[in-house]
């Protein structure tokens, strides 16, 4: 498999400066803020505009929202500036298009996947979702429909038609990212609890593995593209 642009690798849920810089300075492509209330990794909009100015132009900002309505979204575009707006919850179509025609803000629309099926209900939001993300099944009784640190069956993303923009996520750590990336090719990735050494607290060490395993993984399937 041979890669014509280099991987996206966005580490999400960020909320002190130390990790944003880590991440950044380490060559992340996006960085992903989340906004609810439920998660550990929930922070405020002002907080998450102060952070994401001290890299603004090196990255791309996500603001990672879960159903938000238009009150909750003003906030976050007015105090953050996004550069993409991840909608992580059951925004259907027409809502994505109407988020996207307010704001003027291309829209991460996320899925999650357990079965072949899952991958279809992405068809009615091509065209008008800028870039998908593929996230895994929540746990039973899990409060977050993201950020749990769960893997999906990565071979199913064979099945997705290509030219696909998307980002692959859901339980990536340093251990398993390789191999993930070797199943499914995935142009970009993201990761938030596999760099975390407890819910909402990333570990720097984490994210600069997360990154050597990352590039050692580009690295190796450019060199396995070029034998082909
Ligand atoms: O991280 C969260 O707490 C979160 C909350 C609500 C919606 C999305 C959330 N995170 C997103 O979940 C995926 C996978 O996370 P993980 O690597 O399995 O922990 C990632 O896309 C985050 O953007």
């Amino acid at each position: 498999m041979t890669r014509d642009k280099p991987l996206d690798i966005k580490i999400c849920g960020l909320k002190t400066e130390e990790a944003v810089d880590k991440a950044v300075s380490l060559g992340a492509t996006h960085i992903g803020f989340i906004f609810f209330p439920k998660s550990p990794r929930n922070i405020e909009p002002t907080d998450a505009g102060r952070l994401a100015d001290r890299v603004r132009g090196r990255v791309k900002i996500v603001a990672v929202t879960v159903n938000a309505d238009n009150d909750e979204l003003d906030e976050i575009v007015d105090q953050l500036s996004p550069d993409i707006l991840q909608l992580h919850g059951s925004e259907s179509p027409e809502r994505v298009l109407n988020v996207k025609a307010v704001y003027g803000l291309p829209v991460m629309k996320a899925f999650s996947v357990r079965e072949a099926d899952d991958l279809k209900k992405i068809e009615p939001y091509i065209g008008i979702a800028d870039r998908f993300l593929f996230d895994a099944k929540p746990p039973a009784g899990s409060e977050l429909p993201g950020g749990n640190g769960v893997s999906f069956d990565w071979t199913l993303m064979h099945l997705l038609d290509d030219g696909v923009d998307y980002m692959l996520s859901g339980g990536l750590n340093k251990d398993n990212l390789a191999e993930a990336i070797r199943l499914t090719g995935a142009p970009g990735i993201d990761t938030s609890s596999g760099v975390e050494s407890a819910p909402g607290v990333k570990d720097l060490g984490l994210i600069e593995a997360f990154f050597e395993a990352a590039r050692k993984a580009e690295h190796e399937t450019a060199v396995a593209g070029r034998g082909k």
